[in-house]
C-alpha cells in the first residue's frame, strides 16, 4: 500500500475508463461509493469489484460507505477486495473497535463532517475513536439538503487545521476540493492526504482529464512544499 502520506485520492469512480483516467493522471487511491442510502449507486458492485481487483499496488480501491455495522462492513470489503474503507455514517465507537478486531489489516478512514459550529464535537469524536481509526477524512455538511458527502462544498479550513493538529492519526482533507483550491488547502491545513469527487467532474458528470491532472499536480506541488 502507498505510504499514507502525501496521498491523492479521487472519489466517485463510475466505470473502468474513469478509473484508468485517474490512475493515468497520477491518483493514488480510487474511492467507490456503494450501497448509498439513496439506493442509486453510480456503479454496479460487481463492476467496482472488477476494477478494484485489477489495481496494482501502490494503487488501491477504497470503499466509501454509510454502513455502520462492523461485520457487514467487513463482509462487503471482502466481496470487493478493498484494502481500505471510508465510513461516512454515524458509526458507534464500539463498532469501530470491533471492525479493527475483526480486520486489523483493513485501513479504516472515519469521516469528520464539518458543520457551522461542531468543531468541539469533532475533536471529542477523535479523542474517543482514534485507537480504532487509521486516518480521518473531513467532509462538508450541506445544511440545505442535509447531505454529508460529495457536496462539492468547502468548509472552514481552520477547523480542518485544528483537527490535523489535535488528531493522533493522520487526516485526509476532503470537501469541495478542486484543481484551483487544493494547493492553498494543503498549505493551510497540512493534511496527510487529499480527496475530491465533484470538483473533478466535467459538465457531463464524468471525471475531466485536465481537472484530474491539474488536481494531482497541484496537490503534489503543495505536498512537496510543506515537506
Ligand atoms: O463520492 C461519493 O459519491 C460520496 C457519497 C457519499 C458520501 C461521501 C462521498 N464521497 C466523499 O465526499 C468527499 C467530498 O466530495 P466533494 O469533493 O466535495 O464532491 C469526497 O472526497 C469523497 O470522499
Amino acid at each position: 500500500m502507498t505510504e499514507v502520506n502525501k496521498l491523492v485520492q479521487v472519489a466517485g469512480i463510475i466505470d473502468a475508463a474513469e478509473a484508468d483516467l485517474c490512475i493515468g493522471e497520477g491518483a493514488d487511491w480510487l474511492g467507490f461509493a456503494l450501497r448509498l442510502p439513496s439506493g442509486k449507486d453510480d456503479i454496479p458492485e460487481q463492476d467496482a469489484a472488477a476494477i478494484i481487483k485489477g489495481l496494482e499496488a501502490p494503487h488501491a480501491g477504497v470503499l466509501i460507505s454509510y454502513l455502520t455495522d462492523a461485520e457487514e462492513v467487513s463482509r462487503f470489503c471482502d466481496e470487493l477486495g478493498v484494502v481500505a474503507v471510508q465510513l461516512h455514517g454515524d458509526v458507534e465507537t464500539e463498532q469501530l473497535r470491533l471492525l479493527k478486531e475483526l480486520r486489523p489489516e483493513l485501513f479504516v478512514l472515519k469521516s469528520l463532517v464539518v458543520k457551522e459550529d461542531n468543531a468541539d464535537e469533532l475533536l471529542k469524536l477523535v479523542d474517543d475513536t482514534h485507537p480504532f481509526v487509521d486516518m480521518y477524512i473531513t467532509d462538508t455538511f450541506d445544511p440545505k439538503t442535509g447531505a454529508k458527502g460529495a457536496t462539492g462544498l468547502t468548509h472552514d479550513w481552520n477547523v480542518s487545521a485544528e483537527l490535523v493538529r489535535r488528531s493522533p492519526k493522520p487526516l485526509m482533507m476532503a470537501g469541495g476540493l478542486n484543481p484551483e483550491n487544493v494547493y492553498d488547502a494543503i498549505r493551510t491545513v497540512k493534511p496527510a492526504a487529499v480527496d475530491a469527487h465533484t470538483g473533478l467532474e466535467g459538465p457531463d458528470g464524468r471525471k475531466d482529464r485536465a481537472k484530474v491532472a491539474k488536481f494531482v499536480a497541484e496537490a503534489r506541488r503543495a505536498f512537496d512544499e510543506i515537506g
